[in-house]
Order: C-alpha cells, then sequence, then structure tokens
C-alpha cells in the first residue's frame, strides 16, 4: 500500500473523527481515573506523557493499524539497513550510521560505512584534545580561544543548538561563535568578538558550494591573511573543512589533511552527529559528543526494537498526522521550558519543513492531503505573555510538545519552581479551559453586577481542549539531548511514510538560489538582463537607483 489515503481503515478513521471531535478531554479525564497510566511512557530519563491529546484507546490501536498497513516495521529496517530510501537523489539515509554504538556493520552498496565513520570521529577526538589542550596554536602561537563555526542550513541550526543547549558543559576557556547569514552584519559581528590570532574557523559545507559559506569563508579568510599582513601560511593554522567535497575544499585553499569528511548518506539536516559536529566536540569535548551521539543510539535502538504502543517517536509522529489529517491542523507548537533549549524550535523548523513540506508523492503525483506541519516555538515561560492568548483562546487548533527538565543547571532561588509549575499549569489549562459557569461563579464572587457578568462571560471563558504533549526529561545533559533530538528525526521519518512523501530531499530551496544568482549578476552590472514580473523589476530598479544616489 502506497498511502493510507487509500485505504479502508481512513474511513474508520474518519468515522471514529467524527465521534472524537465531538469529545471534550475534561470529560475523558473525568471518565477514566487510569487515562494518563494509560497513555504515557517512562522510558530513561524521560516521561512522554500524550494523554491530554484529543484520543481514546480506539484512536490509537486504528493509528497502529495504519502504521501496520503501511509496513512501517519493513521501512525502519530499510533505513536502518542501508537502503537507498531517498529516492530522487538514490542515497541511503543514515544518520543512525553516525551514532551506532552496537559494533554491528551497515552496509551501503556492500561495503560497511562504519569504518569510516569510526576514522572520522578518531580524527575529531585527536583534534579537540589538541585544540582543548592547548597543542594546537594559532600562527602567531597563541592558542585557540574562539571556534567560529562557518555554515548555513543543516550545517549550522544543529551544532548551534546543540552548543546553546549543552552550555554547562562548555570548555571555560573557548568561546564558540556561529556564521550563517549572508548578510555581512552577522560575520562583522563575530569578528568583533574575536581576537583573529587565537580563532578557529571551521568552514563547514557539505556540498562546499553554498554562496553564503563560501562567500563568509572566502571573506575571513581574507580577514585573517590581512591580519598576519599577508602571510596566506596563517589559514593551515585557523581554518579548518567539514565537507563531503575534497575536491572544492582544496581549491577554497585548505589542505585536505584539515577536512574532516562526512558522506552523502547523511541529510544536511540529519548531520550534527556527523563531522559537521565539530565545533560542538571543541566546546563540550569528545566524551561528551559521545555522551550526545550515545543517547540518540539509545532512541535508535527504542524505534526500531519498541513495539508502536510503547513507542514514543511512533506515537509522536502518527498524533501529528492524527491532528492534520483529521482536525486540520496546520501548525504545530515546540515549547521548551529550558533557556538552553531556546534553539530548539528553529533547529526543529527546519528539521520538519523541509523534510516533510512536499507537495509530490513517491511516485511523482500531486498529493491532494496536508503534508508536514508549519512548526514554530519559543522557550516558555516567554511565550505565555505573547502568543499563548491565541493558544487558549483563538480559532486555530495548534497541537503542541512542552519539553522542561526536572533538575535545572542553574538552581536560583526558587525560579525552576516556578518554571515547572508554569509548565504543568499550560498543559492543564489548554485542555480542561474555564466553563461560564466557573467564570461566573468567580465574577460574583468578585461582587460584578449581572449585566457585567452578562457582557463579559464569553470574553473570559476558555474553550479548553487543545491538545498536548509533555515531555519530562530528568535533566538535559548531552544523552538526554541526543535522545531527544532523535525522536524528532525518527517522528519525521514516520510522518514521511504515512503521507507517502520522500523526507530526505529538498528541491524547494533551489529556484531561489538560481533566481539570486542572476540577480546578482545585474545588480553587480546595475543593469536587468533577464526578464521579470514588473514588482521584481519595480523593485530591482528602485534599489539601482537609490543604491546609486545613496553610495
Ligand atoms: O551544507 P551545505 O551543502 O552548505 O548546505 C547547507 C544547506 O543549504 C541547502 O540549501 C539546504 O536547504 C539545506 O538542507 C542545507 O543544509
Amino acid at each position: 500500500m502506497n498511502s493510507p489515503f487509500n485505504s479502508p481503515l481512513w474511513n474508520a478513521l474518519e468515522e471514529h473523527y467524527k465521534s472524537i471531535s465531538q469529545l471534550h478531554l475534561r470529560d475523558l479525564f473525568h471518565s477514566d481515573p487510569q487515562r494518563f497510566t494509560k497513555f504515557s511512557i517512562c522510558w530513561n530519563e524521560f516521561l512522554f506523557d500524550y494523554s491530554k491529546n484529543r484520543l481514546t484507546e480506539k484512536t490509537l490501536s486504528l493509528l497502529f493499524q495504519l502504521a501496520n498497513e503501511i509496513n512501517l516495521s519493513e521501512n525502519i529496517e530499510k533505513m536502518f539497513s542501508g537502503q537507498k530510501i531517498n529516492l530522487t537523489e538514490n542515497r541511503s539515509v543514515l544518520h543512525i550510521a553516525l551514532r551506532n554504538r552496537s559494533g554491528q556493520p551497515i552496509y551501503v552498496d556492500g561495503h560497511n560505512v562504519m569504518d569510516e565513520v569510526k576514522k572520522v570521529l578518531e580524527k575529531m577526538k585527536n583534534f579537540s584534545l589538541d585544540i582543548r589542550s592547548q597543542q594546537w596554536r594559532g600562527y602567531s602561537g597563541k592558542p585557540i580561544k574562539y571556534i567560529v563555526n562557518i555554515g548555513i542550513g543543516g550545517s549550522d541550526l544543529g551544532p548551534r543548538m546543540v552548543c546553546r543547549a549543552l552550555t554547562p558543559y562548555g570548555h571555560k576557556e573557548i568561546k564558540v561563535h556561529f556564521v550563517s547569514n549572508i548578510d555581512g552584519t552577522d560575520l562583522a559581528e563575530v569578528l568583533k568578538a574575536v581576537e583573529l590570532d587565537q580563532t578557529l574557523f571551521i568552514v563547514s559545507s557539505k556540498t562546499f558550494t553554498t554562496k553564503e559559506t563560501l562567500t563568509n569563508a572566502q571573506t575571513a579568510r581574507k580577514k585573517l591573511i590581512e591580519y598576519f599582513g599577508g602571510e596566506t601560511k596563517a589559514v593551515e593554522k585557523h581554518f579548518v573543512a567539514v565537507s563531503t567535497n575534497e575536491k572544492a575544499v582544496k581549491d577554497f585553499g585548505i589542505n585536505p589533511i584539515n577536512m574532516f569528511e562526512f558522506w552523502d548518506w547523511v541529510g544536511g539536516r540529519f548531520s550534527l552527529w556527523s563531522a559537521i559536529g565539530l565545533s560542538i566536540v571543541l566546546y563540550i569535548g569528545m566524551e561528551n559528543f559521545e555522551e550526545l551521539l550515545y543517547g540518540a543510539y539509545l532512541a535508535d535502538e527504542h524505534f526500531r526494537n519498541t513495539p508502536f504502543e510503547k513507542n514514543i517517536p511512533v506515537i509522536m509522529a502518527l498524533l501529528g498526522f492524527w491532528y492534520g489529517n483529521f482536525f486540520g491542523a496546520e501548525t504545530y507548537g515546540i515549547f521548551p521550558y529550558d533557556q538552553y533549549l531556546e534553539l530548539l524550535p528553529n533547529y526543529l523548523q527546519q528539521l520538519y519543513m523541509e523534510s516533510n513540506g512536499k507537495r509530490i508523492n513517491k511516485e511523482g503525483k500531486l498529493i491532494h492531503y496536508q503534508t508536514g506541519p508549519i512548526l514554530w516555538g519559543n522557550p516558555g515561560t516567554n511565550g505565555q505573555h505573547s502568543f499563548f492568548q491565541l493558544l487558549h483562546q483563538g480559532t486555530h487548533l495548534v497541537p503542541s510538545d512542552f519539553i522542561a527538565p526536572i533538575e535545572t543547571h542553574n538552581p536560583l532561588d526558587n525560579h525552576h519552581l516556578i518554571l515547572l509549575s508554569n509548565f504543568f499549569a499550560q498543559t492543564e489549562a489548554l485542555m480542561k479551559g474555564k466553563t461560564e459557569e466557573e467564570v461566573k461563579e468567580e465574577m460574583e464572587k468578585a461582587n460584578l453586577s449581572a449585566d457585567e457578568i452578562k457582557r463579559l462571560l464569553p470574553h473570559r471563558s476558555f474553550p479548553g481542549n487543545r491538545p498536548s504533549n509533555s515531555i519530562l526529561i530528568t535533566k538535559i545533559t548531552p544523552k538526554t539531548l541526543g535522545s531527544l533530538i532523535a525522536f524528532y528525526e525518527h517522528s519525521i521519518f514516520v510522518q514521511g511514510l504515512l503521507w507517502n512523501i520522500n523526507s530526505f530531499d529538498q528541491w524547494g530551496v533551489e529556484l531561489g538560489k538560481q533566481l539570486a544568482t542572476k540577480i546578482e549578476k545585474e545588480l553587480a552590472s546595475g543593469s536587468l538582463v533577464s526578464e521579470h514580473d514588473c514588482s521584481t523589476k519595480g523593485l530591482i530598479e528602485h534599489y539601482l537607483r537609490e543604491s546609486r544616489v545613496k553610495f
């Protein structure tokens, strides 16, 4: 079966949806005191509570049947065994190999990729020891104190998010910066914050053809050479590269000895586990990086071996599918109640939206159902004072994940207690809401007049019945973070199978790049040569006129 949408089960789910959509979560909780026990999973340092979702045991049983109909178990094995499931690029999808701690081989075209994975990890380890122990010195003999990762998309968001999330594990003498945007401001500000003679630039690019990254790297290289009075030899003490493209790295002027390799079977947005994680290793050390890999490996094993009924990423995926394709939910909220996880929504945005933002199925046909959600989010409690109004009383249904650590790295007075009180309170409020009776009683106690009560009642009541998952983690450590990220990766994979799309390509980013290349030439020459619509033409002409006047 290619798609669940052709299945008789689909009709059963649609029928079932009609009855579920009439039920209120408040009543479901009321009628079943075991609801939490039934719909939550304890796994290692995780408690995954999905009981505040609009479902019953019947819903889950139908969704699990659907998972069986799309041959989920067989498809998981296809990924883990290195089959070329990225059909449009004819590639294996093996980020799981990068954290394979089982000692078992994984083959691509008859070749065990684990040998090269281990070799690169060893190279990363040795290099990080040299940098962190100050044996590796800059051109003028000073130790490295600043790491600047130059990359974009998958070569930026993962390491950036992980370094931020694991700040408590960071080297106290080493600062890590990230430059991604082609806007010169990004690089300029980082250059202000570092001492060039103590800086190591990591040029991270899978393809080593990405315009933003190469332009930023060229400029940084120029600045470094200028700093050392024209000495190009300084480059090899201050620049390393991470890429799959050795030739382009050489052409750029980085000695392949200073290159850390990865492979085309690692998707950019799944690459933080590869040498793309070099900035992470330099910052938190190899042991901690290995813990990150280990945490992801444990999640991989859980995903691969656990029955669907207890399988966290499978359930996460089915819930997203349930809301998107039955309730018509278009977005997915990620709310980490942990300041260190503030970049998690940005990171997951690429992971979800680049993977499953597709409208053509694996057979090349246009599809007529909703696929990947618009993912967004912000750390709690900040969001509560801005957009949560819409979550509570707006017209959109936003299924959300609330994520919090039980233990904080910064036990300041009662901050964590207040933070967690809010974490628990929000999902309860979203689920329960506040009935008109409750609001009325409250206003009567406050001695409001009958007229006032009547007028304010609709504004002050909350419908509730808003779904959420709660992910409670003992502590944010390299290991638990690794597991958390891997859960999201696998959830995306399962959803891609449900929608019968290829989650591992991203052709949709190409058109803008092609047009920008053409327009760049026009801006540089000051005249339009290609065809544009009148809006784009008008904008460019305005820019050309104005920039001539001003500069
Ligand atoms: O690592 P690179 O080859 O430089 O690619 C960087 C990023 O740019 C591309 O346009 C893709 O949209 C991303 O998936 C990728 O991660």
